[in-house]
């Protein structure tokens, strides 16, 4: 993993055990490394698709001028916790917090504590779908290259669903369509990313829309994120009228719940499910 790193963050805090640390106040001095892929960043030559170092430099002064809390342990902490919410794209933080002042009776250079936190695990629902090629081969080769990658572990994964095109061109071949669950420490647009890497790999093309495909990996939801912004939607905007994608979730999990209704129930009113077999 990338990593990228400001050291000597310095601001006055009024964190100590002592009543005269928390008057007075003291200065406390940060170090961070945060570990993350810049490749996308690289690309692009975009500050959006990285973690700016300005601003997390910032949350790191609000940190220490927050509290008083006793401990710099305590200190460290919320400074990890508070870079891992607010950057999902990190998927490390190390944080190293110095008290030089500190109230120590012998001669010493400088006190620090160190700690190392990862980024807490996502959940996410996949849904798969091919109507072109070796269909079957297809989705077994797409979800174990899914799994394969370091930040994703597949949870569960549906029976195939035998499907009737629904939209675009006539004359289309029927699909295989499979639903996944996955844990990930991908935030929602590196698991897009990875998606339509996994579609490239089986050589997806985009022309025509809603066209046969080899492959379409879409990212159904992500924990309980609503979002919207030029390349993603959550949940996917169109999950909760289609039968091909809502039968084999609720095959696979009957308690599964989108948009605070039972996906079940949804499945069971979509135009398209009268024609889905379950292989
Ligand atoms: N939740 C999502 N999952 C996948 N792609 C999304 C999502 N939200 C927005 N998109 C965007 O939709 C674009 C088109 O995706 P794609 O070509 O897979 O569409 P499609 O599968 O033909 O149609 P549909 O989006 O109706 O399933 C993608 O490039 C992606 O940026
Ligand atoms: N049956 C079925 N129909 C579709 C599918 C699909 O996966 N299955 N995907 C589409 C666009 O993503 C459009 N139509």
């Amino acid at each position: 993993m990338d990593r990228i790193s400001v050291t000597g963050i310095t601001a006055t805090g009024h964190h100590g055990v002592f009543e005269h640390e928390k008057r007075e106040g003291q200065p406390f001095t940060v170090d961070v490394v945060l570990h993350t892929d810049t490749t996308r960043a690289a690309l692009s030559d975009n500050v959006r698709d990285t973690v700016h170092y300005g601003e997390v430099s910032e949350l790191v002064v609000d940190q220490i001028q927050a509290g008083p809390w006793d401990l710099i342990e305590k200190l460290a902490e919320q400074i990890a916790q508070a870079i891992l919410t607010g950057y999902p794209s990190v998927a490390r933080v190390d944080v190293t917090v110095h008290k030089p002042q500190a109230p120590i009776p012998v001669p010493f250079d400088d006190v620090t504590v160190a700690i190392s936190r990862v980024q807490r695990e996502h959940r996410a629902v996949l849904a798969l779908g091919s109507n072109l090629g070796e269909s079957r081969q297809t989705l077994q080769a797409a979800v174990r290259e899914l799994q394969d990658h370091p930040q994703v572990r597949v949870e569960a994964v549906s029976p195939l669903a035998l499907t009737k095109p629904v939209g675009g061109p006539g004359g289309q071949p029927d699909y295989l369509n499979q639903v996944i669950a996955v844990r990930t420490t991908l935030d929602p647009h590196q698991l897009l990313d990875l998606c339509q890497q996994v579609e490239r790999e089986h050589h997806r093309t985009r022309t025509v829309r809603w066209e046969a495909r080899t492959l379409d990996v879409d990212v159904i939801t992500y924990d309980q994120l609503v979002l919207q912004d030029e390349r993603l939607t959550l949940p996917h905007p169109r999950a909760h009228l289609r039968g091909f994608v809502l039968a084999p979730w609720s095959w696979m999990d009957p308690d599964a719940v989108l948009g605070g209704q039972l996906v079940s129930r949804l499945a069971a009113q979509a135009e398209d499910t009268p024609g889905i077999i379950r292989l």
